[in-house]
């Protein structure tokens, strides 16, 4: 049996912090359990380094990636050092000596294979920790790529599936998945969550785990578990396994996430011609910015439109750079953004199909006196768009009006 543990920047953090990892490790070396280690950079020095490149005014994507992938190496070298030094044998890994190919969609590289993972097998036969760097690739041409921030998840989830191992554990700073954000609220946590509600959650917020890891673990069935490194307990485990409540068409709620890193954008009163969705939205996607919240709305009478979405802070300047040459030059109209804006969700199965659900989150929206700006519905989520300053209060509001009604108990079993 082998399991794969992936120890994120908050574990690797310190030199006391590193040092604390070898009772994790002599745990499953006594239990004869083989383990892949699978480590991110020490937390906050993949962020130095991106500071530093900006510094020397960095043009090129395929530079950055070279030197981000500095950071794992360290952490990697370093922490087999240590288990040598305390008589536990083991190899640092980085991405060359796996072949981890991605494409060459730098800073944001996906994982075409794992050429050499035949090579971890061996050092595991040699009674030996394999340690790899996550987060890290290369292309087929041999060039370094990273799989995006918070990518180290998903190395180790590719690195299960090919060793088709029996879980990866994903070790951080918190306990488990909680229902909602735990700095925000004191809050349940889960014991069982589905990898369609885990994508949700994460997709819409909960910084705990990359959405694409999740993909993977989704496509290729594996067994993800979400535990703390330096507490002793089960963690969350997330996986395709089936939970049956008491009712079986009671509605399940999974969890409430935010984010505020969005920025929304208006073109109002632009000339209503066929196809103007497709106008406004192709040359955006088209230039690897993902859209959200997509509303037209439009009245019969006029043949004029209005037309919003959401788009990542990052990229709004460019989404509203493409709006004016393709739109508003050509169709007229004019462009409102607004920028201090969160999102917040409700996860869950059969949110549509239950109405109390949407009716509840409404009502906690006007019990808080929040002005909603934008809604969007699903069977899985049901988020609302509001100002960045009624966050936390909206946030609190619904946990308190969900944890009445949801079906996990204090220990987050299923009633
Ligand atoms: N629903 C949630 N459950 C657990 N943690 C959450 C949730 N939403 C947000 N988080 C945050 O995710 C953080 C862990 O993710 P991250 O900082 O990427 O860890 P690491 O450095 O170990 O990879 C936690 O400290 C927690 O504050
Ligand atoms: N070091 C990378 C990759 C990573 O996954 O980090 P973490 O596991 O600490 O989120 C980053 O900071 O994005």
């Amino acid at each position: 049996m082998i399991i794969i543990q992936k120890f994120g920047g908050t574990s690797v953090g310190s030199k006391q912090r590193i040092k604390f990892l070898k009772n994790i490790i002599k745990k499953y070396k006594n239990l004869k359990i083989k383990t892949v280690i699978i480590l991110s950079a020490i937390s906050g020095e993949t962020n130095k380094i991106v500071t530093l490149a900006k510094y020397f005014s960095y043009k090129k994507l395929k530079e950055l990636d070279c030197l981000l992938c500095v950071g794992e190496q360290v952490s990697v070298s370093l922490f087999s050092i240590f288990l040598n030094s305390i008589k536990i044998n083991s190899k640092p890994l980085t991405s060359i000596q796996i072949g981890l190919i991605t494409n060459s969609d730098y800073s944001n590289a996906r994982i075409n294979s794992i050429k050499n993972f035949f090579l971890i097998k061996k050092i595991l036969l040699k009674n030996k920790i394999p340690i790899l760097a996550g987060f890290q690739g290369i292309t087929k041409s041999g060039n370094f790529t990273t799989l995006g921030r918070g990518g180290s998840d998903t190395t180790a989830i590719a690195i299960t599936a090919y060793l088709e191992g029996k879980e990866c554990q994903i070790y951080t700073d918190v306990e488990s998945i909680f229902f909602s954000d735990p700095r925000i609220c004191k809050n349940y946590k889960l014991e069982f969550i589905s990898f369609e509600n885990m994508l949700e959650l994460s997709s819409l917020g909960s910084k705990v785990l990359y959405v694409r890891s999740i993909e993977i673990a989704r496509k290729y069935n594996v067994n993800i578990r979400v535990l703390s490194t330096f507490l002793k307990n089960r963690g969350t485990l997330i996986s395709k396994k089936k939970i049956f409540s008491s009712s079986m068409e009671r509605v399940f709620i999974s969890g409430i996430t935010h984010t505020n890193n969005e920025v929304r954008i208006t073109v109002k009163n632009t000339l209503n011609t066929a196809g103007i969705s497709s106008k406004i939205i192709g040359p955006i996607v088209l230039n690897n910015i993902s859209v959200d919240m997509v509303i037209q709305n439009s009245i019969f009478t006029s043949k004029f439109t209005d037309f919003t979405f959401l788009v990542e802070k990052k990229f709004y300047k460019k989404a509203i750079f493409l709006i004016k040459k393709y739109i508003i030059s050509k169709l007229g109209g004019i462009i409102e953004y607004e920028k201090e804006i969160s999102k917040v969700s409700v996860v869950g199965i059969g949110l549509k199909t239950h109405n109390e659900i949407i009716n509840k989150i409404l009502f906690c929206m006007s019990k808080t006196k929040v002005n909603i700006i934008l809604i969007s519905t699903s069977e899985t989520k049901i988020s609302v768009l509001i100002k960045d300053i009624y966050i936390i209060k909206a946030i609190k509001e619904l946990y308190y009006m969900f944890n009445k009604n949801i079906i996990f108990r204090r220990n987050g079993r299923v009633a």
